[in-house]
């Protein structure tokens, strides 16, 4: 199978001091002015990612020596510098050196268009010059791999598929669990102006003739996914004890085998309730442990829900890395996240099966606790990977919750009150909105920061944006305990001197869109929520 990669500009760092240093200093118009890459989309073998910021980390590596709670800084050293180590997989480095090459080059060719503009206006045209710059440009054409020799989809200004495709970490498409269902269908994202399908995605953020910044084109705009070969492959998630899901699973996976001749996974709940019921099942496949479940997206090109927010919460959760593809099917109360009607589920299917779609990606925090008992530990607990929200809250305790909060190396608040919401945002719309949060497209890069119950006049919500790493810390002097959940699951005690550390996960979790990203949310605000829904008045009334 093709491997293939694209890379594009999300979460944008200044690099200010490739600015002028004295600030006070009117700046040059052709000054060169360096944005640094914070991260980039990239999809390989069907998996899809946001290879994160290293800003972040960087920021909070160098800030942690100096904050005040003296006694978990050792530990949290260890953990940025584990944080560190596992954002420099060769994935995001290979990514970032081929853009930052790009953008280096641009800038050269650039410096030396203009420097030729120049010397044609003081002296006029010289073939010396035009020789040179000749020269320049196809030494640097060359030291950047041309589409066919890097085997580069060609398409985009920046490709970083060379560099990659010998160093990705990725799972290991040869192993013998391939074998089961074939390989997966590999497919292309691309970025459209909206109802524009025509793959036009790699647009330049800096106009460095002038270095004048712009932001004329948009980062963020509809995502398509094309299959490049069929898919083979869907994984079924279900609601639990509801009759009305377990018969059209049934039904679906009946359909899927007959006119689609698809391999099915289940989970083993369901594996066991379906092949009891009838041997028809014997094909389906299941996992029988959490060894087997973390290979699962090398297998699977699309998943299938069926139930509430609540199932796909539970979908993403079996994914810790690259998620497939997510087709939600409503059959729960609210359904921000499941814009597909189940009754129509053969419709549905069959295009998203055959034909190009809609995505949103949503991204994802990844949350990391560190225990002031187990600083001197090497080992520390697994990060904790979430959709909607980290909650700390005071549980059971009486005691206003007291926690300090910081944001790379600033520190922002401390949260006395029943408790903080660390929401992504797609999780806008869940518990952070009902906190007073705002409610946020989820294909806006942002990290919502909304306190429950604040004791204070003045403690509004803030959304930071998604390239920072947030670290919530129970200070000694704490009256209460803390507890966190994850997604509304997984409760876990905090002490004082324990500490939360988040940030923005590079592994996103797409789903499928009924029409486009911005329809299907402000469908499911308005029918949701019946947000600012309100009757019209009518025309007669006091005159103006
Ligand atoms: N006061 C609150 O609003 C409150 C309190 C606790 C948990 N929650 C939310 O419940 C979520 C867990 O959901 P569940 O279904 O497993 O539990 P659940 O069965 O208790 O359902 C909670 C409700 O939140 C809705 N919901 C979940 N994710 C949503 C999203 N992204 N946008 C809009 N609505 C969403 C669900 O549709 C459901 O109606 C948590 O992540 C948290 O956001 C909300
Ligand atoms: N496959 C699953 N295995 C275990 N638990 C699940 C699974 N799918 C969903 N759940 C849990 O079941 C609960 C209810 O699921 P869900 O939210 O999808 O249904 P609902 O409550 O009917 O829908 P809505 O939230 O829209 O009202 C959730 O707490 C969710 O975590």
């Amino acid at each position: 199978m093709e491997k293939w990669r694209t890379a594009e500009r999300r979460g944008k760092g200044l690099d200010h001091a490739a600015m002028s240093a004295d600030e006070t200093q009117p700046k040059a118009c052709d000054e060169r002015i360096d944005l640094s890459v914070a991260a980039s989309y990239q999809a390989e073998n069907g998996s899809i990612t946001t290879v994160g910021s290293m800003e972040s980390e960087k920021a909070a590596y160098a800030f942690l020596p100096q904050t005040p709670i003296e006694s978990t800084d050792d530990h949290l050293v260890e953990f940025a510098e584990a944080m560190r180590t596992l954002r420099q997989v060769a994935e995001g480095k290979a990514a970032a050196q081929a853009e930052a090459a790009e953008w280096k080059r641009k800038y050269e060719l650039e410096k030396a268009v203009k420097a030729h503009k120049h010397h044609s206006l003081i002296k006029g045209c010289s073939n010396c010059v035009k020789d040179k710059l000749e020269h320049l440009a196809s030494k640097l054409t060359l030291e950047t791999a041309s589409a066919d020799q890097a085997g580069c989809c060609g398409n985009h200004g920046i490709c970083s598929r060379q560099i990659l495709q010998d160093q990705c970490p990725g799972p290991n498409r040869k192993s013998d669990d391939d074998k089961i269902v074939g390989q997966k269908a590999p497919f292309r994202l691309s970025w459209g102006l909206n109802g524009d399908k025509s793959g036009q995605h790699k647009h330049d953020f800096v106009s460095f003739e002038k270095g004048d910044i712009t932001t004329a084109e948009r980062s963020n705009k509809q995502i398509l996914l094309k299959w490049e070969s069929p898919p083979q492959t869907v994984l079924f998630v279900t609601k639990p004890n509801s009759s009305a899901v377990h018969t059209l699973c049934s039904e679906m996976i009946r359909w899927l085998k007959e006119h689609n001749n698809m391999n099915i996974f289940v989970e083993p709940r369901v594996s066991k309730e379906l092949v009891t019921e009838d041997s028809y099942f014997n094909f389906i496949q299941t996992w029988d442990n959490d060894q087997e479940m973390k290979t699962l997206h090398t297998k699977v090109d699309l998943i299938v829900t069926l139930g509430g927010d609540g199932t796909v919460l539970w979908a993403a959760s079996l994914f810790r890395g690259p998620v497939p593809p997510v087709v939600a099917f409503s059959l729960g109360s609210l359904g921000f996240m499941t814009p597909f009607p189940s009754e129509q589920y053969r419709e549905c299917l069959g295009n998203v099966l055959k034909r190009p779609f809609t995505i949103t990606l949503r991204s994802r925090l990844q949350c990391q606790v560190i225990r002031d008992a187990a600083k001197d530990e090497v080992e520390t607990e697994e990060p904790i990977i979430v959709l909607n929200e980290i909650t700390i809250d005071r549980g059971m305790s009486s005691y206003l919750t007291y926690l300090e909060c910081y944001c790379d190396s600033s520190f922002v608040t401390c949260v006395q009150g029943d408790g903080l919401i660390i929401s992504t945002t797609s999780g806008s719309t869940a518990y952070s909105l009902a906190a007073g949060g705002s409610m946020v497209h989820p294909q806006v890069p942002g990290i919502l920061f909304t306190p429950i119950c604040p004791h204070s006049l003045s403690f509004r919500p803030l959304i930071l944006p998604e390239y920072v790493t947030l670290r919530v810390q129970i200070p000694f002097n704490s009256r209460g305990q803390a507890w966190a959940s994850f997604d509304g699951k997984g409760r876990i005690q905090l002490g004082p001197g324990d500490a939360l550390i988040c940030s923005i996960s590079p592994w996103p979790v797409p789903t499928a869109c009924l029409v486009d990203s911005t329809t299907d949310f402000l469908r499911s605000i308005h029918e949701g929520l019946h947000w600012n829904l309100r009757k019209s008045q009518s025309l007669d009334g006091p005159a103006a």
